[in-house]
């Protein structure tokens, strides 16, 4: 495991591990398709499934209307639609996001992929784990662990020529 202080981020390099580790994960294994979670997860699943030449199984989940504070907090004013264009049934789905912390979005974007049919198999990759979990959730892949103190956010943004960077961001 590497752990990475916050100064050490190097996007491009996190997601060339990402990619290495995917591609050696994924080898043999029959009908995979990837789905990112909206907005970061969603970037790095589509340039994952380039990568990989996946572009036709790939798929974004916004998860807005299957998060726990839903019925508090409404939806956002960024809602995107959720894409699934292929059988869900029967696939093995990596299921991708830029930042795992609490496991709440990855719960959500579990049940929003249930409602879609029953994989045969789910995994997921992350860029970046930064521990402090308050569901039973685990990254298949995840390039590094970065501890974050609270009240901090980590934010993936990907520009024109698609490459990517990460800051540490106020929450
Ligand atoms: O494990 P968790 O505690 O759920 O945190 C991880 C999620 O938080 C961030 O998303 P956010 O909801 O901030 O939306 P964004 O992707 O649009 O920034 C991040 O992109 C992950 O999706
Ligand atoms: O369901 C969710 C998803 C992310 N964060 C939350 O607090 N709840």
């Amino acid at each position: 495991m590497t752990l990475l202080n916050p100064q050490q981020l190097d996007a491009e390099a996190l997601y060339a591990t990402l990619l290495a580790d995917v591609r050696a994960g994924l080898a043999g294994v029959a009908d995979v398709a990837i789905v990112g979670i909206h907005s970061g997860g969603a970037w790095l699943a589509e340039r994952l499934a380039a990568d990989l030449g996946l572009t036709e199984r790939c798929g974004v989940l916004d998860v807005s209307f299957y998060r726990d504070d839903y019925a508090k907090k409404g939806l956002p004013a960024d809602v995107k639609p959720t894409r699934i264009n292929f059988d869900v049934n029967a696939a093995t789905i990596l299921l991708v996001d830029d930042v795992l912390y609490t496991g709440r979005t990855t719960r959500a974007a579990l049940n929003e992929l249930f409602d879609y049919g029953r994989p045969a198999r789910i995994m997921l990759a992350a860029l970046v784990d930064r521990g402090e979990r308050q569901l039973p959730v685990a990254a298949d892949f995840v390039a590094a662990h970065v501890k974050v103190e609270a009240g901090k956010a980590l934010v993936l943004q990907q520009s024109d020529d698609g490459k990517f960077t990460l800051t540490i961001d106020q929450a």
